[in-house]
């Protein structure tokens, strides 16, 4: 592989970066006393597109920032993120845009791919999503023995259903269509099974969501649900849907089911919420209207993202942060912890969204990356959090939190105060003293009660969890992703990370179905280890 050849780790600034991290290490830059200057708020902070953004607590400093401000220059980010907002083909190892965020483009300006306008097709599936979400919630459209659809069964994995599932949970308030929504994404049978118990089969329309229609879970289990609707006596194919690109084996004929929307090869799984993978199920959960409010949101977010300056840029302020926290000073985690229940699937969205787009080895150019990129992401809900593993975050291993906190509550308060404060407020009374007690930390003379301090965080504000503003946050972290790529220059739009795997698995299987097939068939010829897995697995049970 060339070992030469534009790297963003040769570059100069990125010298003097890790200079200026040695140079913070000293007592002075503890957070401790960075968030006691004056104006540490305001000279640390961002509002804009009804988001708020403060990095006070990150240890960073007016000459950190400018740093990272001219590390964006030599990489260039603005001009990456125009070309692929604008499609040019920036995915280059499969020869293809990126356009997620044209999927909530609304403006009459052409998007041109190949020379052709992509917002045509955009523009005729979010028309067609709004036609069948209406003719469901109307009674137009029933299930085979004209029950009305009440139960939505989301069939995919991956890309194919977390955005949804992180949407769907952040918008429970305003499920209002009397439906249910179901994900079943894992091959594990517990999946199918459990979902089995909830849903009503003759009021239960499931979508099957597959760009390739290949991955093999998905199949397994819209066969394993079209089985078991076929067992109810329905007509399975009059209780299906499905979401797929153009000429896979699920858009045309029996494999369709009622109808087909497409989705398109420019845009990602991991970057598909705001296209038919999100809109068919969101729009059937919450009303076409509310699935384009959060479109609008998210717009305005890209809108913010393509054009503010560097230091006004939100998504891209972030990003540069991220890049200092996790290849300045050596964090290779970073926790995602909103301060609201309603946001528990967000962690695992960004896990993918994050982990599959940066967790990559070379270059866009092919050149060997001499800097880690990407980082381990986790997180769960607070207070939760706190009950759970705020012990290490406390005085373990440090890693860097983005907090989320929604100033609103999505439940009108009541006049029960325990302890003389509502719920919501005891929420907040902890976020706000997380971050101070990590930032600062506690001297004490007994080791076990000394809190170190200067672990860094940032904290989102929102006003409310309205459609709009789900939207604002899940193209934020869109935009952080695909700008920290930009920034180490990789990119963020392939996964071969993902076939190795799946190749095993597919020759493991075929031994499978040759046992199945033929109770003679043995695994000697297989290696040691796996040869013993495949024999439990069909002993059923442990050696003894
Ligand atoms: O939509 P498909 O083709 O079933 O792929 C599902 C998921 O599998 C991956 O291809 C690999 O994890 C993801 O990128 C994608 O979201």
């Amino acid at each position: 592989m060339a070992e030469n050849g534009f790297r963003i780790s040769k570059t100069p600034v990125w010298k003097k970066l890790k200079e200026h991290a040695e140079e913070m290490k000293k007592p002075e830059y503890h957070l401790k006393h960075l968030v006691q200057q004056k104006g540490r708020l305001a000279n640390f902070s961002l509002k804009n597109v009804d988001f708020f953004y403060d990095f006070s607590r990150q240890r960073v400093t007016e000459k950190t920032m400018d740093l990272l401000f001219e590390l964006a220059d030599t990489a260039d980010v603005h001009r990456k993120y125009r070309a692929m907002a604008e499609g040019q083909k920036v995915n280059v190892t499969e020869n293809r845009a990126a356009l997620h965020t044209a999927a909530r483009s609304f403006s009459s300006q052409s998007i041109l791919m190949d020379g052709k306008n992509v917002m045509g097709e955009i523009d005729a599936v979010r028309r067609q999503i709004r036609a069948f979400s209406e003719k469901v919630h109307n009674g137009t459209l029933r299930g085979s023995t004209g029950k009305v659809f009440r139960h939505i069964v989301v069939i995919g994995i991956g890309g194919s259903y977390l955005g949804t599932e992180f949407v769907a949970n952040a918008l429970f308030a305003f499920a209002d269509k009397g439906m249910e929504l179901h994900f079943l994404s894992n091959v594990d049978s517990h999946n199918f099974e459990t979902i089995k118990t909830k849903i009503d089969p003759e009021s239960t329309l499931c979508i099957v969501i597959s760009k390739s229609f290949t991955t093999v879970e998905t199949m397994a289990n819209a066969m394993q649900m079209k089985a078991y609707l076929s067992s109810c006596g329905l007509d399975a194919m009059k209780h299906c849907v499905t979401v797929t690109s153009k000429g896979s084996p699920g858009d045309k004929g029996e494999e369709s089911g009622i109808e087909t929307f497409h989705m398109f090869d420019f845009i990602g799984g991991r970057f598909s919420v705001t296209s038919a993978v999100g809109g068919v199920p969101l729009s059937l959960y919450l009303g076409y209207d509310r699935f384009d409010r959060f479109l609008e949101g998210a717009r305005e977010v890209d809108i913010h993202t393509k054009y503010a300056p560097s230091p006004e840029n939100i998504p891209l302020v972030s990003a540069l942060i991220g890049i200092w926290n996790n290849n300045f000073l050596g964090y290779q985690a970073q926790a995602v912890i909103p301060y609201a229940s309603p946001l528990s699937k967000l962690a695992p969205h960004i896990q993918q969204l994050n982990m599959e787009s940066n967790g990559k080895s070379v270059t866009i150019n092919n050149y060997d990356l001499d800097n880690s990129s990407g980082v381990i992401i986790f997180g769960e809900p607070g207070t939760n959090a706190q009950h759970s593993f705020f012990q290490l975050a406390h005085q373990g291993h440090p890693f860097p939190i983005d907090f989320i906190g929604v100033v609103s509550p999505q439940y009108p308060e009541g006049r029960c105060r325990p302890h003389g404060v509502s719920n919501h407020q005891e929420l907040w009374a902890n976020l706000i003293s997380q971050a101070t007690a990590l930032a600062v930390g506690k001297d004490a003379e007994e080791k076990t009660r000394f809190f170190q301090g200067n672990r860094p965080s940032s904290t989102i504000l929102l006003n409310d969890l309205s459609p709009a503003n789900v939207g604002r946050l899940l193209a934020y972290y869109e935009a952080q992703t695909v700008y920290k790529a930009f920034i180490w220059d990789i990119n963020p739009f392939d996964q071969f990370g993902v076939e190795l795997g799946k190749t095993i698995a597919n020759d493991l299987r075929k031994e499978i179905v040759s046992r199945n097939t033929n109770d003679g068939h043995n695994f000697k010829h297989m290696d040691e280890i796996t040869r013993f897995y495949l024999e439990r697995l069909f002993a059923g049970k442990l050696p003894e």
